[in-house]
């Protein structure tokens, strides 16, 4: 259930009547998702995709990652390509939430990736690192270094009267010395750019056999190549249970190193990357865990899994 904010088919038609769309014909809600209200609509011009922005993002930081996915399409990169209002405006308001409306992108996320999908989805964000090359705007990552420091805090406050065998005070108690090995990683001289930073199997796709369209770009923002493949292969190459699948993991390096070589620098930092993303989808969903709201209607994810992949990657 991924519609937080209601949008009547009125309210969908006057807004959409602000776009050169030719007007709207239907409107239906999306399911799927965590964190934005989607709806998919129907337009004089195709089906496109509706998202009202939850949680009141930083509207500059919309339009870095609007303009991404856009500059990617304009690149005949499978993004969706960003509509612009009559007033040449790709972020617009309702409802009380920041607006845009994007092409729909055809396929579906695999579930169960064979290891040739791995090489495509590689491949697929290699493509990406080199299509965003050029795209000028920047945005620090907003799960950078500081986010894990405060993340980490507001987890050690919310277990602070648990005992110390309660898994989530466990969990909280363990990841204190691993954050500090994590700051203390030095990427100033590896290539950086644009970078997805969510590329999971959900936000990537497929009809086919092939990449048809990588979407949700709101984590994207401007950090190190090696950073997004290492977060990638920590989403894609790993069970359900957070152990390593050796013949995904090579295949989607396979897949990357195809169409972007990585720099040796890259390829012996990647562990180190791996285990701070890993520690990284730990503290979100363990601090998502501890922090939830039931009026939120979503599931928070397991922190396990991903706690378990930063041991895989520090033990090499
Ligand atoms: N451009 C698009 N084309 C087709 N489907 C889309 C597109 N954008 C989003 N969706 C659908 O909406 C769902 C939720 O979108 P997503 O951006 O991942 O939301 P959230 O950020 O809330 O998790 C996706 O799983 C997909 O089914
Ligand atoms: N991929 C993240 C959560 C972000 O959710 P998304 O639906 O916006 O991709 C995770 O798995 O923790």
């Amino acid at each position: 259930m991924a519609v937080f904010t209601p949008v009547s088919p009125d309210e969908a038609r006057a807004f959409i009547d602000g776009y050169d769309l030719g007007g709207l014909t239907a409107i239906a809600p999306i399911a799927e998702g965590v964190q934005n209200t989607n709806f998919r609509l129907e337009t004089g011009a195709g089906r496109k995709v509706l998202t009202l922005f939850e949680g009141a993002p930083d509207d500059d930081d919309l339009r870095f990652c609007l303009g991404l996915t856009d500059h990617l399409a304009g690149r005949d990169y499978p993004a969706a390509r960003v509509e612009r209002d009559s007033q040449g405006r790709r972020l617009g308001r309702l409802n009380g939430r920041s607006a845009a409306v994007v092409d729909w992108v055809e396929g579906h996320g695999l579930l169960h990736p064979t290891p040739a999908d791995h090489r495509t989805a590689g491949a697929a964000l290699a493509r990406l690192h080199l299509a965003a090359a050029d795209y000028t705007a920047t945005r620090p990552d907003p799960m950078g270094p500081d986010a894990w420091v405060s993340l980490l805090a507001r987890c050690e406050a919310a277990t602070a009267d648990l005992a110390a065998d309660n898994p989530d005070r466990a969990m909280t108690l363990a990841l204190r010395p691993i954050l500090d090995r994590a700051l203390a990683l030095r990427t100033g001289g590896l290539p950086s750019g644009p970078i997805h930073a969510d590329y999971f199997p959900d936000n990537v796709l497929f009809s086919g056999g092939a990449v048809s369209g990588v979407i949700d770009f709101y984590f994207g923002c401007t950090g190190p190549l090696a950073w997004d493949l290492a977060t990638a292969l920590n989403a894609w190459t790993f069970d359900a249970v957070g152990a390593r699948d050796d013949i995904a993991h090579a295949a989607f390096l396979d897949g990357y190193n195809t169409v972007r070589p990585l720099m040796p620098a890259e390829t012996a930092a990647l562990p180190a990357l791996g285990a701070a993303s890993a520690l990284r989808f730990t503290l979100t969903r363990l601090h998502d865990r501890l922090h939830h709201d039931p009026a939120w209607l979503v599931t928070p994810k397991d922190p396990q899994p991903f706690f378990r992949r930063i041991g895989v990657w520090e033990r090499g």
